[in-house]
């Protein structure tokens, strides 16, 4: 499979630079996910956000919360975030991440897609609060979407990988800087999927 030839452990495809992602199935347990799932689902304080776009206000395909060290209001990517305080789910959650990612995160964005009409369009998280070449351990829930990353000079070379149930994701390396990613609209049914950035803003 293509995806793969993105990963750390293919040397396959010279031209592809290594030690951007690293992509852990199952790093959580069925039971674990389950649970997780059910209990972000109630618990978070889930926003559908707007953003002007060509001098219209429109509504974030997808619900998003933001939790962290503290709760003081900062600006990120051009808006005012109050991030709530952690959970205890997402305490558990982020000790996991950390423990696998070897870095420590002060902050999550959580992102609630309902269905396949819910999508996060092609960015990078390049803002300069979150420092050069940042870490960001991306986890799943639920419903498996796909996440496609591309090159910012070259959109052909672009790769997918399934985000499946329970799945850990570790961003690493120029990622955010010379790549995009999205998750897209899927024209299939699909259920719900939840998933958390963990991030160090500074
Ligand atoms: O849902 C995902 O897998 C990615 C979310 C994302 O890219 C973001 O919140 O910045
Ligand atoms: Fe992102």
């Amino acid at each position: 499979m293509e995806q793969l030839s993105f990963f750390d452990d293919n040397r396959q495809s010279p031209g592809i630079p290594a030690g951007l992602m690293d992509y852990k199935p199952n790093f959580f347990t069925a039971e674990e996910s389950a649970r997780l799932f059910r209990e972000l689902k109630e618990t978070i304080q889930w926003k559908q956000e707007t953003i002007l776009m060509y001098g219209k206000t429109l509504y974030t395909p997808r619900l998003t919360a933001w939790y962290g060290d503290n709760s003081k209001t900062y600006a990120f990517s051009g808006k005012r975030y109050d991030p709530y305080l952690w959970t205890p789910d997402l305490l558990f959650i982020k000790q996991r991440v950390e423990q696998a990612a070897a870095v420590t995160f002060n902050s999550v964005l959580l992102n609630n897609y309902r269905n396949g009409n819910d999508s996060v369009a092609w960015h990078a998280d390049d803002e300069p609060e979150l420092g050069v070449n940042p870490i960001i351990a991306s986890v799943s829930f639920g419903q498996a979407r796909r996440f496609d990353v591309r090159h910012k000079q070259n959109h052909k070379l672009k790769y997918s990988v399934e985000l499946g149930n329970g799945s850990l994701l570790i961003m690493r390396g120029d990622l955010q800087h010379n790549w995009q990613h999205q998750v897209p609209k899927s024209t299939k049914a699909v259920k719900e999927r939840i998933n958390l950035t963990f991030r160090m803003i500074s």
